[in-house]
């Protein structure tokens, strides 16, 4: 595993310099773009990494995922009656689709659909972004895991888009609760902080039927585990989601912050960290290391 960490990483490190950090809110615009980390996990919960796997970062849309899986164990398949599960082929704050499908987001990784899935857990939880917050730290085994505030702070002021958004889905009658304290708790879950170590082990049930070794837990049964790595494969990278199914072909999902995550199915689960990004809002080293590495161990879920 080492070795293979090592390589990728040798493939990869001389792209930094290419792409550009998250512009459109202020508070990351600052991260310097100079950082690269990778970290494993595989399914008896033993990390591998290289480069800076330890230094958390914004996990951004990552948090998107955990946010689903939360309304998945309260809702079950009622959750698909307010969002869908296709890719949508457009960026991933566009609006226009949301209007054209009466206000029924095409999938729960843009962020209309995010912000769908964040209105039901709203409706479940006392405080849904502390509750995010505990649960990414069982899924890590790291209770050091908080959410930045500055940066939480930052999105909302610049919120207009993802308010839009929810807006329209509440004049369509599919948002339910107030929506600034619908987007207060959606950025906090954005600005969650976390290493790639921390998502490398916070995403290994989903490499293992849904069990999570460090909580000795199953945290979504083996059927639901299918539907989420489907899910990811398909809508995981906006609308870089076909390239990346097609380059990489495994289940994955990436946020403004830089880091991406991935899943082998049956073997390990893991995050490549580096914060500049391409066009579609992926990062370009985070990238280009998946697809040195299906390359390298010449599989992937197809
Ligand atoms: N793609 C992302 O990571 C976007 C998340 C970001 N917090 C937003 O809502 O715009």
């Amino acid at each position: 595993m080492q070795s293979l960490l090592n390589e990728i990483y040798n493939d990869v490190k001389p792209m930094l310099g290419q792409g550009k950090v998250a512009g459109y809110i202020p508070a990351l615009a600052s991260v310097d773009p100079a950082q690269f980390g990778i970290a494993i996990c595989d399914n008896a919960g033993e990390v591998t990494s290289v480069g800076e796997a330890d230094t958390p970062f914004s996990i951004q849309s990552i948090s998107k995922l955990f946010n689903l899986v939360m309304a998945m164990n309260h809702y079950g398949e009622g959750l698909w009656d307010r969002v869908g599960c296709e890719p949508s082929g457009l960026p991933f704050n566009s609006l226009v689709q949301l209007e054209y499908e009466s206000g029924i987001p095409r999938n729960p990784f843009i962020n209309a659909g995010a912000l769908v899935v964040s209105d039901m857990n709203e409706s479940r939880f006392a405080s849904p972004h502390l509750a995010m917050r505990d649960f990414v730290r069982r899924l890590s085994a790291n209770d050091s895991i908080f959410s930045n505030s500055d940066v939480a702070d930052s999105e909302y002021e610049h919120r207009s888009r993802n308010a839009a958004m929810a807006y329209l889905m509440k004049a369509y009658h599919n948002f339910d609760n107030e929506v600034e304290d619908v987007l207060h708790n959606y950025f906090y879950n954005c600005a969650v902080e976390m290493s790639c170590k921390d998502l490398a082990r916070s995403m290994n049930f989903l490499a293992n039927r849904g069990h999570c070794v460090f909580s000795a837990s199953d945290v979504l049964n083996k059927d639901e585990t299918r539907q989420v790595n489907a899910l990811l494969a398909t809508s995981g990278l906006y609308d870089e989601a076909g390239r990346f199914a097609f380059k990489v072909g495994l289940p994955g999902k990436s946020g403004v912050g830089g880091g991406i995550v991935a899943v082998v199915p049956g073997r390990f689960s893991l995050c490549v960290w580096s914060p500049a990004l391409n066009e579609m809002g992926n990062s370009v080293l985070g990238v280009a290391a998946l697809e040195s590495l299906t390359r390298r161990i010449n599989w992937s879920v197809y």
